[in-house]
């Protein structure tokens, strides 16, 4: 039984590692699923924004779909920012659960930025598109006191970082 709960800013390849870890977890016969905060901002967490309180609410009830999942003996990961250690904390008291944290630096996603939003969250005050509260740029990102596992994803490449996670999961199952 392991809940993989990803912390880590827009961008830092939380989708992307999600992605390749369950196809490599599938290929191997293992069942896993991937709960994606984005994908359930339309649904379960539609009513909710990004205040301190709205995340952490959201992350809550993502793990409340997590935990079925497991008692479907699947294999979850866990794709959300996640930015505060007082919800990862509360998750972490869960056997089950190792925290993973994708650290990327700030100046990379910059550079990266694959939809577009830190180029909104810099626009001056006064721009119409400009997102406000954005994670790591106007709004708290707690860096992770107690990560099983920290993955440089900018510096390192994508397959790279997905064979580490791929194998961490499975020596966790194996423990
Ligand atoms: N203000 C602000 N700050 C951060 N992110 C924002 C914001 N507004 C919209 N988005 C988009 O929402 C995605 C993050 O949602 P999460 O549910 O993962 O966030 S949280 O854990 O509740 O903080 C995030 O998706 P990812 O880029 O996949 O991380 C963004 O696309
Ligand atoms: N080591 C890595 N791990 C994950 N993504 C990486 C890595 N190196 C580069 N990338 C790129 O970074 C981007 C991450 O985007 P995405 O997975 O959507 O992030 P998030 O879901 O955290 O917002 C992708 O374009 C991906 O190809």
């Amino acid at each position: 039984m392991i809940l993989i709960q990803f912390t880590g800013l827009s961008g830092s390849g939380k989708t992307t590692l999600a992605e390749n870890v369950r196809h490599l977890l599938l290929q191997n016969n293992y069942e896993a699923e991937i709960v994606d905060g984005d994908v359930y901002r339309q649904t379960i967490c539609k009513d909710l924004g990004f205040s301190k309180e709205d995340r952490c609410e959201n992350v809550r009830r993502l793990f409340k779909v997590g935990r079925s999942l497991i008692e479907e003996n699947k294999i979850v990961l866990m794709s959300v920012i996640n930015p505060y250690e007082n919800v990862r904390s509360e998750l972490r008291a869960f056997e089950f659960v190792k925290t993973v944290f994708l650290d990327c630096s700030i100046a990379n996603l910059i550079e990266r930025d694959p939809k577009g939003l830190y180029k909104r969250a810099l626009l001056p005050d006064h721009d119409q598109n400009k997102i406000r509260s954005f994670t790591g740029i106007s709004d708290v990102f707690e860096i992770p006191e107690k990560a099983d596992l920290v993955l440089k994803t900018d510096s390192e490449a994508v397959l790279v970082s997905a064979n580490k996670l791929y194998n961490f999961i499975i020596s966790n199952l194996k423990s």
